[in-house]
């Protein structure tokens, strides 16, 4: 079985592609993370829109599986309350994440990625593709952190792992179930063989192959001049679905590129949890469903935190267009590996190649 690591392999970063900013050390926006005079113009802000129009939906309606279908269809994007997730597990991931970034520097390179890894302490993955750095420090977990933990706690790893094992267990269920719903939604057929990965409705099969998944901790320290810094600049995730918790309550950072209507601000509802469309989810929905733009600004006087876990099916899987109703293919066949290696070296690119019809 081939896994994320293996994917990420063939495009080795270099360290200064891994190793954040200690931004508790300077006072000023420095030259490398001041996207004032960049040429790519993505600093331009524009006004945000009423927040309100983000669907929430509440999974416990009747009616939430086409709920979610449409929001996944307009917007790429909606928020969920009754989710499952218990807000003691909310808190724990909190406090353990928390707890990390709070570190001193030199403690939290002690978990560093390493050039061809996937899991670690560094900057965002997505780095290379800009010339600026973000304000932005992260951590990726793919299955258990516990060798990166050990590093930096040797004896106090335990309840970091615990809880983070936790949390990806309770967001993998409640990722499966969202994506039972949305290939309701896309008109997909009873038991389709070649979706073997997902959940049997009635019976479990302690044989199905394991999806691919991440976890990754976000922390955007507070920044001296937020008009110069980018938290996390403009991308789609890759995978299925991303489930996002945005932490310290109301005050938000994360915006959303809406046809038509500019970077919207989402502000999040005390409880609900965030999901967005990725790139593949896009493929299977042959175009149907967005995978929106996205991007966080940051704050002067506070720090922000989010967790963002990814779903995506088993790395030897075939993506391909569901399709309802004879429409033409937009998409040709991509295993998942294949997709994540492309979007690697190639970033937004990643989708045009796959892309036979526009
Ligand atoms: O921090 C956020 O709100 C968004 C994070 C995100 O987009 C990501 O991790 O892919
Ligand atoms: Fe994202």
């Amino acid at each position: 079985m081939t896994t994320l690591s293996d994917a990420y392999r063939n495009a080795p970063l270099l360290p200064h592609h891994i190793i954040p900013l200690d931004f508790d050390s300077v006072k000023h926006v420095p030259e490398s993370h001041s996207w004032e005079n960049s040429d790519s113009g993505l600093l331009i802000r524009i006004q945000p829109q009423p927040p309100e129009s983000l669907p929430i939906i509440d999974l416990a309606d009747p009616s939430a599986l086409n709920l979610v279908g449409q929001a996944c269809q307009t917007w790429g994007m909606f928020q969920v309350t009754n989710h499952g997730i218990s807000s003691a597990l909310l808190r724990d991931v909190e406090y353990e994440t928390g707890r990390f970034f709070s570190l001193p520097a030199k403690e939290k390179t002690k978990a560093l990625r390493s050039p061809g890894g996937a899991s670690g302490y560094g900057v965002a993955r997505i780095t290379p593709f800009f010339n600026k750095f973000m304000w932005h420090e992260g951590f990726t977990i793919v299955e258990s952190p516990v060798d990166h933990a050990r590093e930096v706690w040797p004896h106090a790893y335990q309840r970091f792992c615990e809880v983070m094992e936790e949390y990806q267990k309770k967001m993998k269920e409640l990722a499966e179930r969202l994506l039972v719903l949305i290939l309701k939604y896309l008109g997909l057929p009873g038991e389709p063989h070649d979706l073997h990965w997902l959940p049997h409705p009635t019976s479990d099969d302690p044989f199905r192959p394991a999806s691919c998944t991440a976890l990754q901790l976000n922390y955007y320290p507070s920044c001296p001049n937020p008009a110069q810094a980018m938290g996390l600049a403009p991308h789609t995730d890759s995978f299925l679905l991303t489930i996002l918790h945005q932490v310290n309550g109301t005050h938000g950072g994360l915006e959303v590129l809406k046809d038509g209507a500019g970077w919207v601000r989402v502000v999040p509802t005390e409880g609900a949890l965030l999901v967005n469309v990725g790139d593949m989810l896009r493929i299977m929905s042959n175009d149907l469903f967005p995978s929106v733009l996205h991007r966080v600004v940051v704050d002067k006087t506070r720090h922000r935190m989010s967790l963002a876990y990814f779903y995506g099916p088993p790395m030897d899987h075939r993506l391909s267009p569901i399709l309802a109703g004879g429409a033409p293919v937009r998409f040709r066949p991509v295993t998942v590996r294949e997709y994540i290696e492309m979007k690697a070296k190639n970033l937004d690119d990643a989708l045009s190649r796959v892309r036979v019809r526009s």
